[in-house]
């Protein structure tokens, strides 16, 4: 089978959960990448180090410069004439793109993979996560999105794949780009880091989520979270939200501080190696699944914590 993995980069860099997409890809078959953008020879290039990648298509035109999925679908499903299966991380954008493609394609998407199981048989998660469902496709191309927390990262060097320009696609003329707000942070990306500290509703301002949940991520060189309840109480942004409806992540240590465990928020973080709870309430069900739990007030337990690191 022939696979074809979007690649989600910075126009220097090729992002982690495109790794893990790259090791889902490879257990059905052969894997191509497609790097899409405007000025990306740097990208193919960090692309084709991969390690298993057969063959990096390159489509550079001005067209694919801010991922517009409106433009990047129609080139996929083009390359598709000679692929079996499209592969895309199960991030923002890629998830943008697939559905796009598989409507083109009239073929069902797979969502959210957790494993490969066969050629056509992939675990996902459903129900937030509570049940695994095996989904077998009988159509003639596949489209999956993967979740990178679920698959290890490819290597990204050691490969030496082809690098072939795509003259394919251009401006479908149905959107344009009129102008992007990144949120810019020193801190690791909340998806990638090692260690996440991550404060809910008990915090009960922005202010004492300023004061007590970011020195201990500093000191810890942490990215920072959050439940839902303390993102739609304005505590902090919207794209700090760890859960079904915000960022899956799996960090080697998740603190969550204040935050009760509802199965919304376990979806997005319960993959995690080691999860810390803070918690004055013993029954809060975050200790079910805590490794290392504590039953304290939070606003005395936190800076103490902060203190001793
Ligand atoms: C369709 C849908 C999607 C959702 N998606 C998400 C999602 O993606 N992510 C998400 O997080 N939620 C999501 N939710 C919301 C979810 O159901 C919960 O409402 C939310 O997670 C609760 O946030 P919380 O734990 O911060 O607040 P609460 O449930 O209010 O918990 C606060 C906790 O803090 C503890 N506490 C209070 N004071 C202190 C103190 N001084 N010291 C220590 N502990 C203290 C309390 O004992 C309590 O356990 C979703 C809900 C729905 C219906």
């Amino acid at each position: 089978m022939k696979t074809l993995v979007w690649v989600e980069h910075d126009g220097s860099s090729v992002k982690d959960a495109t790794l893990a997409a790259v090791t889902a890809a490879s257990k059905l078959g052969e894997v191509h990448l497609l790097v899409a953008g405007e000025g990306v020879d740097g990208v193919a290039k960090v692309a084709s180090e991969i390690a298993g990648v057969g063959k990096v298509h390159v489509a550079d035109n001005a067209a694919f410069a801010h991922n517009l999925p409106e433009n990047i679908a129609p080139l996929v499903a083009e390359l598709m004439a000679s692929h079996d299966a499209f592969v895309v991380p199960a991030t923002t954008t890629g998830k943008n793109i697939a559905p796009r493609v598989a409507a083109l394609l009239d073929v069902m998407q797979i969502s959210d993979i957790l494993s490969v199981e066969g050629d056509r048989s992939f675990t996902r998660p459903i129900y937030a996560g509570n049940a695994i469902a095996t989904v077998e496709s009988e159509d003639a191309k596949l489209v999956l999105t993967v979740r990178g927390t679920a698959f290890e990262k490819a290597a990204a060097t050691g490969g030496s794949g082809t690098v072939e320009a795509v003259s394919a696609g251009g401006d479908a003329g149905l959107s344009s780009f009129v102008g992007s707000e990144i949120a810019k942070s020193e801190r690791p990306e909340l998806t990638s880091a090692k260690i996440i500290v991550s404060g809910g509703r008990a915090l009960g301002s922005s202010e004492k989520y300023q004061e007590v949940i970011v020195p201990l991520a500093d000191k810890l060189g942490a990215a920072l979270g959050a439940s839902r309840a303390a993102v739609d109480a304005g505590y902090v942004p919207n794209d700090y939200q760890v859960g079904q409806t915000g960022k899956i992540v799996a960090p080697d240590v998740y603190f969550a501080i204040g935050i009760s465990g509802a199965i919304q928020h376990l979806a997005g973080m319960k993959d995690s190696k080691t999860i810390v709870a803070i918690n004055k309430d013993e029954d809060a069900p975050i200790f079910q699944v805590a490794d290392l739990g504590l039953v304290a007030d939070l606003f005395n337990a936190v800076p103490e914590l902060t203190g001793k690191i």
